[in-house]
Formats: C-alpha cells, sequence, structure tokens
C-alpha cells in the first residue's frame, strides 16, 4: 500500500477527444524493479468491480495508473466515454484533470478543519457537482458529524467523511483502496450498509480493493483477480466465484453468491422464501419487505448431492441442479462441483468416494441440498 495524501480533484471540461459512452478500459502497462504490471480490463461503466488479490499483486497501483499518479505507466483508459490516457497518441490527461475521487486506507482530513470545512475546501475546486451536498451526506450519514473536528472522529466516521469529500469532487469514477483496511470488525460492519446505499443510490462507477472475499461477496458486481501484476480472471461476481480453473488461493472457501428477492413471509414458521434466477430458497425469517433485493452466499461445504429428491431429511431447501464441472478442492479427499440451477451457479464440495459412488460427473441430472444460507448484508 502505497502512503499518499487523498486528493481532492477536480471536473475536468471533458477532453475534446472523447468517445462514447461504453465503460471501463484500462489497459496498463508498467514496470519496477521486480514486479510488472500488464493487464487489460474492460470492466462495467457503473456498479462497484472489485479489484482482489493477494498483497503485492498490483492492485494499489493499478488504481494510481488509473488516477494518472504513474507518469511511467503506458496503456490506454476510457472511462465512459472520456479518455484519459492514450499511449500510442501521446494523450495523458493530469490527475488534476481525471474526474475521480480516491479514498485510501485511512482518509487524511486536514485536522485544523472541521467536518463541514473540510468538505467545503474539496467543493470548491470542484465544477458543477452530480451529487447534491445533502444527497452526499445523508448518503453516508455523517450530517451529525458536520461540526467536528476530524480529531473527535472514530475511523469508520472518518472513513464516510473521506467517501463524501471524495463525492463531492463529481467523479465520473470512485477509487476505493481498501477504505475498510484499517477498521475493526464492528467498524467495518458499521461502514459496509453506506457502501451498499452508494452502490444502489448512484450511478458512478466504483473501482473497490480488497483483501477481504466477505466485502467482495457483500459489495461487488464484477470482480478482477489479480496475481503478480496480471489480472487472471474478470467477470461478473457470481460467475467468477463458481469458476473452478483458479488457483487454490482463490478458492480456498469456496462459495456461491446469488442475487434474489423477497418473494413471501411464513408468518407461521418464520420462514422468508427468496427467489432467483432458477429457485427459490427459505431462509429465517427476514425483516426486509416483499420485492427488496438480498444477495446471499452458500459455501460449497453446505450444499451436498443427491442423486434423487430426498424429502425425507431435515433439509428445506432442495434445488434440482446439472453438473457442470468437477475438479479438485482444498484437500485430497475432496472435490469441488460447479453446479447449474436453469442459469445460477452453485458449487458443492463432496468427498472423492462419494463422486465416485454417485457417478458425479458433467451433464448429471441430481439435487442439491442446501445445509445453510447466509445473507449478505
Ligand atoms: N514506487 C514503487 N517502486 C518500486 N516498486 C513498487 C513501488 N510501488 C509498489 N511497488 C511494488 O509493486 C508491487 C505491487 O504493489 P501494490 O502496492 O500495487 O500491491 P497491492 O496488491 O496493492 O498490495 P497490498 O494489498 O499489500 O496493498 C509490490 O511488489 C511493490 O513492492
Amino acid at each position: 500500500m502505497n502512503a499518499v495524501e487523498p486528493h481532492i480533484v477536480s471536473s475536468p471540461t471533458g477532453p475534446a477527444n472523447a468517445a462514447p459512452a461504453g465503460g471501463i478500459h484500462a489497459c496498463v502497462r508498467l514496470a519496477y524493479p521486480g514486479f510488472a504490471l500488464d493487464v487489460d480490463l474492460k470492466l462495467p461503466g457503473h456498479g462497484v468491480s472489485a479489484l482482489f488479490g493477494h498483497s503485492g499483486s498490483g492492485k494499489t497501483t493499478l488504481l494510481r495508473c488509473i488516477a494518472g499518479l504513474e507518469a511511467a505507466s503506458v496503456g490506454r483508459i476510457e472511462i465512459n466515454g472520456e479518455l484519459w490516457q492514450d499511449s500510442a497518441a501521446g494523450v495523458f490527461v493530469p490527475t488534476h484533470k481525471r474526474a475521480l475521487g480516491y479514498v485510501f486506507q485511512e482518509a487524511s482530513l486536514f485536522a485544523h478543519l472541521s467536518v463541514r470545512r473540510n468538505l467545503e475546501y474539496g467543493m470548491r475546486r470542484a465544477g458543477a457537482n452530480k451529487v447534491s451536498w445533502e444527497q452526499a451526506v445523508e448518503l453516508l450519514g455523517i450530517g451529525h458529524l458536520l461540526e467536528r473536528m476530524p480529531g473527535r472522529l472514530s475511523g469508520g466516521e472518518r472513513q464516510r467523511v473521506g467517501v463524501v469529500r471524495a463525492l463531492l469532487t463529481s467523479p465520473r469514477l470512485l477509487l476505493l483502496d481498501e477504505p475498510l483496511a484499517a477498521l475493526d470488525l464492528k467498524r467495518k460492519n458499521e461502514i459496509l450498509p453506506y457502501l451498499e446505499r452508494l452502490h444502489d443510490e448512484l450511478d458512478i462507477p466504483v473501482l473497490y480493493v480488497s483483501h477481504s472475499p466477505d466485502e467482495v461477496a457483500r459489495l461487488a458486481d464484477h470482480v478482477v483477480l489479480l496475481d503478480r501484476g496480471a489480472a487472471i480472471a474478470q467477470g461478473g461476481l457470481a460467475e467468477t466465484l463458481a469458476r473452478l480453473d483458479l488457483p487454490t488461493a482463490f478458492t480456498d472457501d469456496a462459495c456461491a453468491v446469488v442475487d434474489a428477492v423477497v418473494a413471501a413471509h411464513d408468518k407461521r414458521y418464520h420462514l422468508t422464501r427468496l427467489e432467483f434466477q432458477g429457485g427459490s430458497v427459505r431462509v429465517a425469517l427476514r425483516p426486509e419487505p416483499i420485492g427488496r433485493r438480498l444477495r446471499f452466499r452458500v459455501h460449497a461445504r453446505d450444499v451436498s448431492l443427491a442423486l434423487e429428491r430426498l424429502d425425507g431429511s431435515t433439509i428445506i431447501n432442495l434445488l434440482p441442479v446439472t453438473v457442470i464441472a468437477v475438479a479438485d478442492a482444498d484437500t485430497p479427499a475432496h472435490v469441488l462441483v460447479r453446479l447449474d440451477l436453469a442459469g445460477t451457479p452453485l458449487l458443492a464440495r463432496i468427498t472423492r468416494l462419494s463422486r465416485d459412488q454417485l457417478g458425479v460427473a458433467a451433464g448429471k441430472h441430481m439435487w442439491a441440498q442446501i445445509k445453510s444460507v447466509a445473507l449478505l448484508g
């Protein structure tokens, strides 16, 4: 992690050579002694794209390239139709003209200015705001903190102020570099709902660097796995998590993530039915109203397989699935099975013995028994 001061960057008027809108394209190369970054990313122009990878895999370096902080980087960077860099054409828009908000592990605020003055300082240097003051302050829930001095903020509050400050610069792209890394679990859980609201209520694409599979599962729509400066996978979150061909380092806690909608509440048994593409599951009664979107996670170790529907069982979530592929798991005793549930990917971790006894192989129709479902958020 590079310790750099956060930027407050202003909104550019927009380079003359802007191309039609169309996602984030970051094709970047940069070499340090002993490390080379070489990626070609095509990411959606909305939602949260998580950059995930081990320490030293190049996540921060990639963000710094996108922000224009690495003058030696070469390649092409285009953000929803705005060209920030095209080395072949000699284009390099300087950082202060890239409409981006950058939030680091620890938001560094001016200690002698109140939260309000810190935010106003950022705004003064920005142009017309895409996100209003009221909207940004409300989204991150910092209205009651505006007159405080930074020294009297908790770590989580500082980060929320840092995100508001970044939003008030009218970014076309938000770069969040492990914004929760310096927080303990309690503070992390306090701030995550605010980050989820960002995602749900603002149309600003976010690149989110994280080491934490939990954060990625909870916040990301899209994921990029970085390994030694290369993007070894990129794609939709559910699809990428269910890939069996990635190094075990990324899959030792294999799970599937499913986006669902609250479909029904059963007050008698205190259960809620969540519907998703290809099926539904029942979970302990949820407070959310019918129609609310919810994401849940199913660990591969919590999914078992049967040849027939086993109704004489205490497991209430039984789903018909098709086996897509079988691969080695984290121990020699187990295999990971990728399953398809009418378009929704699931993973099961079963023993090799069961694989052979039940003839688990690609194309086979089976029943998945889901022992536990974890709601995210
Ligand atoms: N200014 C620099 N000069 C030389 N090497 C650097 C420089 N900045 C980073 N590196 C090296 O580049 C590699 C990638 O670093 P980077 O900070 O991008 O990784 P990261 O994935 O963000 O790691 P972490 O999760 O620990 O923050 C590391 O090997 C690091 O030592």
